[in-house]
């Protein structure tokens, strides 16, 4: 079962109980059979699911008496069970801006790790910090030029030698040539060899030992499932794990295991690799994760990916606006400019209801960024004060957009409806905007506009 279809099993048991509001504890029972067996045909170990729903239906008989809504209470204790489930509550490596960090990747053959250097490197350049990469992988003849493609493919500076036969020596020199040249973020692809063989362990040892990384990262192929749990044990014991990859979790069936299995080891699952493309990396977090999966709004991270990289000033106005409950077209606009910075469109737009198809592998990242631009392009014809929702879009305008844009009428409608469901989305969130802006009048060092906004809809969901 791929991990979307975990996500709409979990959401259908959930959403049978909304259909009786006054559903009892049988009928919980029977939720709980159904998400017990869609977490198992996914892989999750089979004591996490026990666990998972004896907490909640304990959950369930203890508030029974107080629950003015039975279902969100559920869906709550669901996101949260499942999100303790998934979070190894080890804070993972935290990068130091201005110095050189350097990174450290292992793994076993074949799991992904050079391609995930490479993406490492794209998605922190993307968000400004100077990265590099060296090839120390001198086992498998094609990882050289294969790293040094995809540096000179996402444009950052690459250190390797061809003739050179020892790992150890290729990453001391690397390290040293690219600390020189200002790097900040240093990652060093190692060989991956079969767990049998102990000479990866050494080897991986003496790297180790002379570069003194700041973190080391172990890539895992999540299609492992829960044989995932072994492999970061083994790879703990030999060198210091900080954090995890998962990769080819490209909606694969036994994600929910290989990520469970990982939670369990304590080490912080930081990113998932979601296909072969240098855009195809999510950033992990437990609770975003399981909000999206089931469909649930994840303003929280949503809000923390565009404040990344949106310049906080210019969005203060903005925000205050959307704290009043408007979101008007330029707002959109004003987004859909920071979205294209991002990277990839697939996480940011899974965290909004009503626009989740995209998310669903139904529209590639080329054609989310086709449809942005147009979408741009048709705001671009709007007056300003169509933008700022001082006058309403008729018929008329209508025609008129669409014949400056070049963009037909069905595309400018598309794109107002969009924005309505923004809007409608955001007002869900108001009353607790409201109820965190009282608490900043007190505290006005908290009064900045993403910070509000992030504190007031943190754990309100
Ligand atoms: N679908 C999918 N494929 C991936 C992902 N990450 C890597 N791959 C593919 O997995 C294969 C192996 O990737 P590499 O990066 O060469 O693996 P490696 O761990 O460096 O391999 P060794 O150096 O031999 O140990 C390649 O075909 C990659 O394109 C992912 O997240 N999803």
């Amino acid at each position: 079962m791929v991990l979307n279809d975990l996500g709409k099993k979990i959401n259908d048991a959930l959403q049978k109980l909304n259909k009786d509001y006054n559903f009892d504890e049988s009928q919980i029972k029977k939720a709980l059979k159904e998400i017990q067996l869609a977490l198992l045909q996914s892989d999750v170990n089979v004591n996490y699911v026990k666990q998972l729903s004896d907490n909640i239906l304990q959950k369930f008989k203890m508030e029974e008496g107080q629950m003015i809504n039975k279902k969100k209470v559920i869906q709550q204790s669901v996101v949260q069970e499942l999100t303790k489930m998934l979070d190894s509550k080890k804070q993972p490596f935290q990068l130091k801006r201005g110095k050189p960090n350097v990174i450290m990747f292992v793994g076993l053959q074949g799991a992904g790790k050079t391609t995930t250097c490479a993406k490492y490197a794209n998605y922190w350049k993307k968000k400004g910090w100077r990265t590099s990469l060296i090839c120390a992988d001198t086992f498998r003849a094609g990882s050289f030029n294969q790293l040094y493609q995809l540096a000179m493919k996402i444009r950052v500076p690459f250190y390797g030698n061809i003739t050179e036969t020892d790992p150890v020596a290729i990453a001391v020199e690397g390290v040293k040539i690219l600390q020189k040249q200002n790097s900040e973020i240093i990652i060093i692809d190692t060989s991956g060899r079969h767990m049998q063989e102990s000479e990866l362990f050494d080897e991986m040892k003496q790297i180790y030992s002379a570069v003194c990384p700041n973190e080391c990262i172990f890539v895992m192929d999540g299609s492992n499932g829960q044989a995932c749990f072994n492999q970061a044990q083994a790879f703990k014991k030999a060198v210091e794990v900080g954090s995890v990859i998962l990769t080819k979790l490209d909606g694969h069936s036994k994600g929910g295991g290989a990520l469970s299995a990982v939670a369990a080891t304590e080490s912080p699952v930081i990113f998932l690799g979601t296909g072969e493309h240098i855009d195809d990396l999510e950033s992990f977090k437990a609770e975003s994760f399981v909000r999206r999966l089931l469909g649930l709004e994840d303003f929280k991270h949503m809000i923390e990916a565009v404040s990344e990289v949106v310049d906080i000033k210019s969005q203060k106005q903005s925000l205050k606006q959307i704290q009043k409950g408007q979101f008007t077209l330029r707002d959109l606009q004003q987004n859909y400019k920071s979205i294209l910075k991002m990277g990839s469109l697939n996480q940011f737009m899974g965290m909004i209801p009503g626009i989740q198809n995209i998310s669903q592998g139904q529209i590639s990242e080329k054609e989310q960024i086709d449809r942005i631009k147009k979408s741009l392009i048709i705001m671009d014809s709007m007056s300003e004060d169509e933008l700022d929702g001082i006058t309403q879009i008729t018929q008329k305008q209508l025609f008129r957009i669409s014949k400056g844009s070049g963009q037909p009428i069905e595309k400018v409608n598309q794109l107002i409806e969009e924005q309505k469901i923004f809007t409608r989305t955001l007002k869900k969130v108001i009353p607790s905007i409201k109820d965190c802006d009282s608490k900043t009048k007190r505290n006005p060092k908290k009064a900045d506009g993403i910070n509000s906004l992030l504190q007031a809809l943190s754990g309100k969901f």
